[in-house]
């Protein structure tokens, strides 16, 4: 094992001023605790958990006990540190955070990892449980088990991992234990006397828990002594430091200086920077496998998710990483609100995406709205928090075209199989799809969605799904008043709005989760809208046969509210397969706006053309119709 002396680092940093600061912190850390750190007193924890059942509060309390934070009265969500996780009360991206914590007079690291609890970040969720022995499975006790509680725990099943069963929100007068431990024990087969019950608000039996974390929960099963390596679990940008990194520790361990080089290339680095994260960086020299920590290469290292980092004698390079592929679930075109933006917002896309491995960026044109990129999100609320970042952490305005799921296709014909280079394609853009007699079979992806209600709306959750073309599976009841149903349904007909109109019919009380269900043959065809007979690339969908007479109608009248008459008059139609299924009529309009002012005040004469100037900056023109841009955002959303 390489063992470069310490100093080495100093080297390769080439910032005078980081460097100063980088003593300073490495002077004032507590480093000598961490060299003397045995594999057996780590444990790396995650608290998983339904959105708002209190992660992140209990996370607070659990930083404050150990001494991370002053106890407070606020609800500070010291972990919530990005502004649109504060300013919408979410968790977006997982954070660690590295406690100490003496039982038995012993004394412990506990890494915590608060992950966020909507299903659009379950990746987050997945990344941080590869470095985790064990959950802390929240339930809040006055709501109960709820959709992504499923979802969470099968997760930590299908992982291994130890799960302790925590009710939170015991201090609620309509909190109910007992029922939530019945409904733990129906569901899971938990044991009711398992499971801790906690106030996180109140800091009610915080303390059983961590001493629970502590003797339910394994430490790292990894090798202290072996050549070094490590996986990255998260990476993040620094604008002096280039890109830092989230390590779980396999094997070995790392100093500052140590040669080290990527799984995915030869090439050596010497490492710069090595942190714990409490959650704000302490500096250590050293760290052992089992722990979670912060690794930075300078600004030329590099680094990304899913890839290993290895000490240079170990010479294998096929390791496979231990994630799963990321699966996106749905595309949407991001384009600068003005092209001579493009350069900005395509730096500021590849930054946030460092930040947010969950997204898949390709370029992509449109003749109405110039040069940007496809992206792929994990969901609906992937999407919208990542144009919000985008905006309040790098300043980049953006607009997005109607979100639309991804399809594969079946390909007939040795040439078109040739020219694709393979007889099935997946595509993410409905202008993608090949001309029908190139078509053999059409796949659409399907999910399991999982709802639990209260069994009076059972009826208007059937009539939603059955609507959305679902087909129901058997359901369960989880005790007199909750039932958990299933569906099979196509994800196209889940990711706009269906989890709104969930929570409408059902009085907010139903919550909603899906998972992946893979490609399945359906019906399918392009819908393509013609304004006075030019086809309008950027308004094509693919909709589901039994949908088209409805989209068409719904499409055409929606443009015919979106469109501002014009000096000619305007036939929209829709079309597919040569045939035309609706068409709405735009009588024509005269041009000046100021016509009627003559001999009137010039200045709101002047007025008038300014706006009429500045709208038409807004317009793009197909086949001599301005289209205002808007309309290519919102006319495909429900
Ligand atoms: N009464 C009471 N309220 C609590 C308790 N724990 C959390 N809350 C409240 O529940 C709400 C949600 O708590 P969070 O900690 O933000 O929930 P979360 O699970 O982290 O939410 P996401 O990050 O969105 O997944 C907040 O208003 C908290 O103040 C508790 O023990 N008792």
């Amino acid at each position: 094992m390489s063992t470069k002396p310490v100093n080495k680092i100093y080297d390769h940093v080439n910032e005078p001023y980081l460097y100063v600061n980088y003593i300073i912190q490495r002077m004032n850390s507590n480093d000598s605790g961490n060299n003397k750190l045995d594999r057996k007193k780590i444990r790396n924890f995650s608290i998983v958990a339904h959105v708002d059942h209190g992660k992140s509060t209990l996370a607070d309390r659990l930083l404050e006990i150990t001494g991370v934070i002053k106890p407070s009265n606020e609800n500070a969500q010291v972990l919530d540190q990005l502004q649109v996780e504060k300013e919408r009360g979410i968790t977006v991206k997982a954070v660690t955070a590295s406690l100490n914590y003496t039982y038995n007079n012993e004394s412990y690291l506990l890494n915590l990892i608060d992950t966020p609890g909507h299903v659009d970040f379950s990746n987050e969720v997945v990344r941080s449980v590869t470095a985790c022995q064990g959950v802390v499975l929240l339930v809040d006790a006055n709501e109960g088990i709820q959709a992504q509680t499923v979802a969470v725990h099968s997760l930590a099943k299908r992982n291994n991992l130890t799960i302790i069963p925590t009710l939170n929100k015991v201090d609620l007068p309509r909190a109910d234990p007992d029922k939530v431990k019945s409904q733990l024990n129906s569901l899971f087969n938990i044991d009711p006397n398992l499971v801790l019950s906690v106030s996180a608000k109140k800091g009610w039996g915080v303390k059983e828990l961590l001493e629970a974390i502590i003797t339910r929960i394994p430490p790292p099963d990894v090798d202290p002594n072996a050549h070094f390596k490590a996986h990255i679990i998260d990476t993040w940008h620094d604008k002096y430091r280039g890109v830092l990194c989230l390590a779980y520790i396999h094997a070995g361990s790392v100093e500052i200086g140590q040669a080290v080089k990527w799984q995915s290339s030869t090439k050596q680095h010497a490492v710069k920077y090595l942190a714990m994260l409490r959650p704000t960086e302490e500096p250590i020299n050293k760290a052992i496998a089992g722990q979670v920590v912060m690794v930075g290469l300078g600004p030329k290292g590099g680094g990304s998710v899913g890839d290993h980092l290895l000490s240079v004698e170990v010479q294998e390079n096929t390791q496979s990483s231990p994630l799963q592929a990321i699966k996106h679930m749905v595309y949407a075109g991001i384009f600068p609100a003005d092209q001579s933006q493009h350069v900005f917002l395509s730096d500021a896309i590849k930054k946030l995406a460092l930040n947010d491995s969950a997204v898949s960026v390709n370029v992509d044109s449109s003749p109405a709205l110039g040069q940007g990129w496809r992206v792929g999100f994990l969901g609906l609320l992937h999407l919208d928090v990542f144009t919000q970042r985008l905006l309040q952490e790098h300043k980049a305005e953006a607009i997005l075209t109607a979100p639309s799921v991804p399809y594969k296709i079946k390909l007939k014909g040795a040439k078109i199989i040739k020219q694709y280079k393979s007889d099935e394609i997946i595509i993410t853009n409905p202008l993608q799809l090949p001309e029908p007699q190139h078509i053999e079979e059409y796949y659409e992806p399907l999910v399991i969605g999982t709802i639990i209600t209260p069994v009076e709306y059972i009826g208007a959750v059937t009539t939603l799904c059955m609507d959305r073309r679902g087909v129901p599976l058997p359901s369960k009841a989880l005790d007199d008043q909750m039932t958990l149903m299933q569906f099979v349904l196509p994800l196209s007909e889940v990711v706009i709005d269906f989890h709104d109109t969930l929570k409408s019919i059902t009085s907010g009380f139903a919550s909603f989760d899906y998972q992946d269900h893979g490609f399945h043959a359906s019906a399918l065809v392009r819908l393509d809208i013609l304004l006075n007979g030019t086809l309008v690339e950027e308004l094509s969908s693919i909709v589901h046969t039994s949908r088209l007479q409805y989209s068409a109608r719904r499409l055409t009248e929606k443009l015919k509210e979106m469109i501002p008459r014009q000096m000619v008059q305007i036939a929209i139609q829709a079309v597919a397969s040569g045939k035309v299924y609706a068409r709405e009529t735009i009588k024509a309009y005269r041009k000046d706006v100021t016509a009627k002012l003559y001999g009137g005040d010039v200045t709101r004469r002047k007025k008038l053309l300014k706006q009429q100037a500045e709208g038409k900056k807004k317009m793009r023109s197909i086949a001599n119709i301005k289209v205002p841009r808007d309309t290519f955002i919102d006319v495909l959303k429900r």
